[in-house]
């Protein structure tokens, strides 16, 4: 089972999230591996915007607001806390409103069950100043049901039960329940986690720790001695490893 983080791995980080597509050769190379092994792509972003950007129906299945909503073979499910994320989400925005004019460039993305806030537009020096604000209006917000993470360029605001490798263990879960019941695609439990933040890097922790593989992108992963961690160096490399590695194997009937 292939487990993929969007932003920084299946495509290149950009200076705005609405300026990231795939190219149509990607997604049909997303198709045809979807056609041979389950593939689920695992994201921040939130499923209507990733629905936006990749062949979704064509996936095994997708997870949206870091875990909080997640399609599998069709069907949505939300993770038990996603309402309750929701729900401090207007408080929240209307906390930070005034955001956007105090520090030019920063914006806020409001999405289904998280919030980001964007600083990548601020200088160097600057976004050093804005970090520690945030941090410090942050501790003394009266909310204390969303956590505070960081990830490139951007804040998320976030349920702190609400995280990847909870969804990357209920989407093992779920195919074999499916491969017990006589149902399953012939493909055996191997996960494969590709993710470049460190958002990504429990979930790809624990696909290693299930006796998967798991890979970071990027030059360093944030902790060093993690063994079996594999690296690629860009989201170019991991269409690279996608097409080249993955796929032929896969292709003559080698089943992960
Ligand atoms: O889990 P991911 O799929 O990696 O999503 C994480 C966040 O990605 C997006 O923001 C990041 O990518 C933007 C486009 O390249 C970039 O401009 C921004 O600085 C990055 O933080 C997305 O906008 C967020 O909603 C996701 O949570």
């Amino acid at each position: 089972m292939l487990f993929l983080d969007f932003d920084g791995t299946l495509a290149p980080i950009q200076e705005k999230p609405d300026l990231v597509h795939l190219p149509e050769n990607h997604l049909l190379s997303l198709k045809t591996l979807s056609s041979l092994i389950p593939v689920f792509v695992l994201s921040g972003r939130s499923i209507p915007d990733l629905q936006k950007r990749l062949p979704v129906t064509d996936l095994a299945g997708v997870s949206g607001d870091h875990g909080a909503s997640r399609i599998y073979r069709g069907e949505v499910f939300l993770e038990p806390n996603a309402e309750i994320a929701r729900a401090q989400l207007t408080p929240l925005e209307t906390m930070l409103k005034e955001l956007p004019e105090q520090w030019p460039g920063v914006f806020i993305e409001r999405k289904q069950f998280s919030l980001s806030i964007h600083y990548r537009q601020l200088s160097i020096e600057k976004q050093e100043a804005f970090i520690s604000f945030m941090e410090k209006i942050f501790h003394q917000a009266t909310t204390k049901i969303l956590e505070m993470r960081h990830g490139k360029c951007v804040l998320e605001f976030r349920h702190p039960e609400i995280n990847k490798e909870s969804a990357l263990k209920w989407f093992l879960k779920r195919v074999s329940e499916e491969r017990n019941s006589g149902n399953a695609s012939g493909s055996s439990l191997f996960p494969i986690m590709v993710g470049d933040d460190i958002t990504d890097w429990n979930a790809i922790k624990t696909a290693i720790n299930l006796g998967g593989v798991g890979i970071w992108v990027g030059d360093r992963p944030p902790e060093r001695h993690v063994p079996a961690a594999a690296r690629l160096s860009s989201p170019e490399q991991v269409w690279n490893f996608l097409n080249h590695s993955l796929k032929p194997p896969l292709q003559r009937g080698i089943s992960l």
